[in-house]
C-alpha cells in the first residue's frame, strides 16, 4: 500500500528569498524553510538575480521544509511553484546553464527600449492583446535585450538551442532535470509576448521584438500535473502540479474566486489583484488586465495594480540609511511620533509603476523642516505604502464600477497593525488579515493539490480561510481625501527626474 498523502509542498521563490512550505489538508503549515540570496546590481537602475542560486537556494529551502515537516516522498500529493514574475532566464538546452544573469522585474534598463516602441505606435496594439503597458517591468524587452547584448545568442537561440522562461519555467526545468519546458498561463500573461485572449504566444509581438518562438516554453493551464521531480537533492517522483506567478497564487490563496474579490499584497512591492471573471477587463485608469489562473479549462482574469517599492522602502530605511536595525522596528519608531510632520517620502527608487508608469521618477523625501527626525520618515514610510495602495484601489474601483466592501491583506510588512490602520483610514474600507499570511504559497499549494485530488474544490479552500484581524476606517472621509491630494502634490516632485538614457 502507498502511504497515505498528509501534505503539499510550495515553493515559493520570491525577489529576495526563495521560501518552501508544506501545507496539511487543514491548509495550516506544517514546515517552512528560507533563504536570502544575492541581489545584483551593476549600475544604477540595473537589478540582476544569479538564477544559479535561485535554483539552489530553492532546492535546499524545500528539502529543509520536507525535513522539519517529517514528510517522505510519498506522502507529499503535489508541488506547486509560485514565483516573482517577469523576472528573465535564458539557459542553454544541453548543459541548463544560463547564458546570463536573470534580469530582475525591478530592473529599468530597457526604458529607452519602450520608448522606441512607443513612438513607432506599437503601445495600444501591446495594450489591446497582452493587457500590459509597455514599460520596462515585463519580460519581452528583458529577452530581447539578452538576445542583443550577449555574444551569440540571437544566432544560438534561432538554430533552437536555448530556452526562455520566467523563474516558475527555469524551476520546473531543474525540478524535472529537463524534462518539462512550460510556463502557466498567468506568468505567461506577464511577459509582453502572449496574447490573453487566444491564451498563445504572440506571432506579431514576438516579431515586432523579434524574439524566435523556438525558445518559448509551452504554456499549461495553472492546475495540472507537467512533470515530477527527478532532480538531485530532493525525493523524486512528487508531482508538479500548479505554477502560477506570487500575486495570482495570493490571489487565489486568500480565497478571491469571485468577481469582485481583491486582495493586496504588501512585500517587496505591493500589489492589488481584484478577480474580474472569466472575460478581461479593460482599464482605463492604466491598471493591468492579466491572467488569473486556469483550472478545469476556465481562465479567470483580474485587474493588477503593481507598485514597485513598498517594503522595500523599509528595507532601505534598515540597509540604505541605517536607521532602523530590522524591519518590524520601524512599528515602533513610527508610532513614537503622532504624525509625520509633514513629511513625504516617495519612494520610487525604481521608478514608479501604476497608475503613472514613470520609469524615470526617482525617490524624494519633500516636507522636510528642522524638526524633522527619523522617527517622521519611519512615519513617512509607512505612510507612503498606505498611499500607494490606496491610489491603486481608487483607479480599481473607478474601473470596476463596485465599491470593495473588504480589502484582503498578506504579506510581510501586513505584520505592521500600524500600516494597517493607516491604509484602512486611507481606503474606507475594512483591511482583513487572516491568519495564515503566507496565501502566496498556499495559492500555489491549493493549485498543485486541487490537480491532483487532495483537496475536492473551491469551496472547501473557502471554508479554510480564516481571518486573524479586521482593522476598521477610523478616518472622516474628507481628511483621507484631503491626505491623498498632499501625497499626490509629493509624487509630483519626484516624477520624470533621472536624465538617463
Ligand atoms: N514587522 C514588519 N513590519 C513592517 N514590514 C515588515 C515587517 N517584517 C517584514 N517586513 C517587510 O516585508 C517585506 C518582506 O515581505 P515578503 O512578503 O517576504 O516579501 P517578498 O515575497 O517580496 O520577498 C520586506 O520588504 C520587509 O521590509
Ligand atoms: O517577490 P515579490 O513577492 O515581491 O513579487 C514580485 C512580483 O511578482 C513582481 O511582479
Amino acid at each position: 500500500m502507498p502511504p497515505v498523502t498528509k501534505a503539499v509542498l510550495a515553493l515559493d521563490q520570491g525577489t529576495t528569498s526563495s521560501r518552501a512550505i508544506a501545507f496539511g489538508r487543514d491548509g495550516r503549515v506544517l514546515g517552512v524553510a528560507q533563504q536570502e540570496f544575492r541581489q545584483i546590481f551593476p549600475q544604477p537602475g540595473w537589478v540582476e538575480h544569479d538564477a544559479g542560486e535561485i535554483w539552489r537556494t530553492q532546492r535546499d529551502v524545500a528539502a529543509q521544509a520536507l525535513a522539519k515537516a517529517g514528510l517522505s516522498a510519498g506522502e507529499v500529493a503535489a508541488v506547486g511553484i509560485t514565483n516573482q514574475r517577469e523576472t528573465t532566464v535564458v539557459w542553454d538546452r544541453k548543459t541548463g546553464a544560463p547564458i546570463a544573469h536573470a534580469i530582475v522585474w525591478q530592473d529599468r534598463r530597457t526604458a529607452a527600449r519602450c520608448d522606441t516602441l512607443r513612438q513607432a505606435g506599437h503601445e495600444a496594439l501591446f495594450a489591446e492583446r497582452t493587457g500590459l503597458v509597455l514599460d520596462a517591468y515585463f519580460s519581452g524587452t528583458k529577452l530581447a535585450w539578452i538576445l542583443d547584448n550577449v555574444a551569440g545568442a540571437r544566432a544560438r537561440a534561432e538554430r533552437g538551442e536555448l530556452a526562455f522562461g520566467t523563474i516558475d519555467t527555469w524551476l520546473a526545468w531543474k525540478l524535472s532535470n529537463g524534462a518539462a519546458h512550460v510556463t502557466d498561463v498567468s506568468n505567461a500573461s506577464r511577459t509582453l509576448l502572449f496574447n490573453i485572449h487566444t491564451l498563445d504566444w504572440d506571432d506579431e509581438l514576438l516579431a515586432i521584438l523579434d524574439i524566435p518562438r523556438a525558445l518559448l516554453p509551452r504554456v499549461v493551464a495553472s492546475s495540472g500535473v507537467v512533470a515530477t521531480t527527478e532532480c538531485e537533492g530532493l525525493p523524486r517522483g512528487m508531482a508538479i502540479a500548479g505554477i502560477a506567478g506570487d500575486q495570482q497564487a495570493a490571489l487565489f490563496g486568500q480565497a478571491c474566486h469571485r468577481p469582485g474579490m481583491a486582495k493586496n499584497t504588501y512585500g517587496t512591492g505591493c500589489f492589488l489583484l481584484m478577480n474580474t471573471g472569466e472575460r478581461p477587463a479593460r482599464s482605463s485608469h492604466r491598471l493591468l488586465t492579466t491572467v488569473a489562473w486556469k483550472r478545469q479549462d476556465k481562465t479567470q482574469y483580474a485587474l493588477e495594480g503593481s507598485v514597485f517599492i513598498a517594503g522595500a522602502a523599509i528595507q532601505w530605511l534598515r540597509d540604505g540609511l541605517g536607521i532602523i536595525s530590522s524591519a518590524p522596528e520601524i512599528e515602533s519608531l513610527a508610532a513614537s511620533v503622532p504624525d509625520a510632520g509633514g513629511v513625504f517620502f516617495v519612494p520610487a527608487l525604481a521608478g514608479l509603476g501604476a497608475p503613472y508608469w514613470d520609469p524615470r521618477a526617482r525617490g524624494a523625501i519633500v516636507g522636510l523642516t528642522r524638526g524633522a527626525t527619523r522617527a517622521h520618515l519611519a512615519r513617512a514610510t509607512l505612510e507612503a505604502i498606505a498611499f500607494q495602495s490606496a491610489e491603486l484601489l481608487e483607479a480599481m474601483t473607478a474601473d470596476a464600477a463596485i465599491h470593495l466592501t473588504e480589502l484582503r491583506v498578506d504579506g510581510g510588512a501586513t505584520a505592521s497593525n500600524l500600516l494597517m490602520q493607516m491604509q484602512a483610514n486611507l481606503l474606507g474600507v475594512p483591511v482583513v488579515r487572516p491568519k495564515v499570511t503566507e496565501t502566496t504559497a498556499l495559492g500555489a499549494a491549493y493549485l498543485a493539490g486541487l490537480a491532483t485530488g487532495f483537496w475536492r474544490d473551491e469551496a472547501e479552500i473557502a471554508a479554510l480561510w480564516e481571518r486573524d484581524r479586521v482593522f476598521e476606517p477610523a478616518l472622516s472621509r474628507d481628511a483621507a481625501a484631503t491626505r491623498l491630494a498632499e501625497w499626490k502634490r509629493a509624487v509630483e516632485r519626484a516624477r520624470d527626474w533621472s536624465r538617463d538614457s
